[in-house]
């Protein structure tokens, strides 16, 4: 265990960051760069332990991955130079590794077995396997493999047309990546949109890719084409600290080179919402991703409800909202947020449990919370669940109770940003 005292700061958040590589743009760098054929060059990669996963999955099936510091250089042989993977893969914590590799392992002509951490153990994998058995993939696992560990024997896959019963990129993802090697069209609709940088990414490698509307269909038998790509900074990593801007008066924050893809930036439409004083500069498209400065100025803030269309576009930002919402005048209502129960953690509980124990009015209900403000948190002893948003979530707490937090273990935090205290303190002091 890696416990640690926080102390308050009583005083503004000043400065200018730039926040690590996107999360889900690193994995899906990684997996189209090995996919490719040719050398792919992948810029501002984020080093977490989740992405590292990705790399360490992709070395054990004989691709070439060199890292220097932020920059991984990608030898991509298509997927008829994979070699079977001598050991089990092992995903860590990372819900991403898992299901974008079960889509794109069942298509490969290898055997492979994948395994995850305790947590990653008991998340719903029967979300990809029920469409990817559709597809003709073969797998086995507990409970008709519902959860890891699981086994692949891969093959030839059939396409399918299928309509999406869960808002889940990872989903959609894994059916794109097993669509790349399937026979004929694959087609996937979604309810509500989610994040589309597997979308964006395959059309940065030349892949063959409609959407219409929220349909999208990939053709099969494609060969993707090597191509450099730049890793915006991750918006749901900048998240903690516009919202620690957005509660500690008298914050003034620049957050430099920030991913800003519609289907991400959920949070900064909240936070405007609620009356927050945020400027979008310098915007930019980068591999098919705009990118931008986001500068925010404290203000004081009103609650609101956040549900519906926007919850894919903020879902993991929930937990730092719910913080905010606990800072701000007025009742927030969070609702349609189920999948919450099956993150890292139970992120409903964890939440309520957190900052009820620092004196928040807070309660659970069963698709999200429900947070009276505004309170003046406490200190007191917290539980991070081995979950990184809410051990971050805890430590922007602390900043702005009245007494020490005592969170029990901060080691989840480098799972996706591992220079997370290094940045506080530089805005801090
Ligand atoms: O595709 C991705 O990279 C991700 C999709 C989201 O999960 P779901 O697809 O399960 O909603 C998100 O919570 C996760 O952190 C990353
Ligand atoms: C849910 C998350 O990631 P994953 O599903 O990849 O574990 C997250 O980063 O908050």
């Amino acid at each position: 265990m890696n416990e640690i005292q926080l102390k308050p700061i009583h005083r503004p958040l000043i400065g200018e960051l730039e926040v690590p590589g996107d999360k889900s743009i690193s994995h899906r760098a990684v997996m189209l760069g090995s996919l490719a054929n040719g050398t792919t060059k992948v810029t501002h990669f984020l080093e977490g332990e989740d992405c590292m996963h990705t790399v360490e999955a992709f070395r054990s099936m004989g691709v070439s991955i060199d890292k220097e510091e932020l920059t991984l250089t990608i030898e991509g042989k298509g997927m008829e130079a994979f070699v079977e993977p001598r050991e089990p893969l092992y995903f860590g914590n990372s819900g991403t590794t898992a299901r974008l590799m079960l889509g794109l392992l069942s298509g490969l002509p290898i055997f492979s077995i994948v395994y995850g951490d305790p947590s990653l153990s008991k998340r719903p994998m029967d979300r990809v396997t029920i469409p990817l058995k559709k597809m003709g993939a073969n797998f086995d696992g507990r409970e008709m493999g519902s959860y890891l560990p699981l086994s692949i024997r891969g093959k030839t896959l059939n396409s399918i047309d299928y309509t999406m019963p869960v808002k889940s990129a990872q989903v959609k993802s894994a059916i794109l990546l097993a669509g790349l090697h399937a026979e004929g069209e694959t087609k996937i609709t979604e309810m509500t949109p989610t994040r589309n940088h597997t979308e964006n990414m395959l059309r940065a490698f030349g892949a063959d890719l409609k959407t219409d509307g929220n349909t999208i269909t990939i053709t099969n038998k494609q060969t993707l084409s090597a191509t450099d790509i730049y890793v915006p900074g991750d918006i749901s990593s900048a998240a903690f600290f516009l919202a620690a801007a957005a509660i500690i008066p008298g914050s003034e924050l620049t957050l430099k080179n920030v991913g800003l893809n519609e289907t991400r930036t959920g949070i900064i439409d909240v936070l405007l919402a609620m009356g927050a004083d945020i400027q979008i500069n310098n915007e930019q498209t980068i591999s098919g991703e705009i990118i931008g400065d986001i500068q925010i100025t404290y203000s004081p803030l009103q609650s609101i409800t956040i549900e519906g269309d926007i919850i894919p576009r903020l879902i993991d930002e929930i937990p730092i909202l719910a913080l905010v919402a606990t800072q701000v005048e007025g009742t927030t209502i969070i609702r349609d947020a189920k999948e919450l129960r099956v993150k890292e953690t139970d992120r409903i509980t964890a939440i309520t449990e957190l900052l009820t124990t620092l004196g928040a009015e807070i309660e659970a209900t069963e698709d999200g919370m429900i947070i009276h403000g505004r309170t003046q948190l406490a200190g007191g002893k917290v539980a991070s669940y081995d979950d990184h948003r809410i051990a971050m979530m805890a430590v922007v707490a602390s900043l702005v109770a009245n007494d020490e937090v005592i969170l029990d273990d901060v080691s989840s935090i480098a799972v996706s940003y591992p220079g997370f205290f290094e940045d506080l303190n530089k805005i801090s002091n």
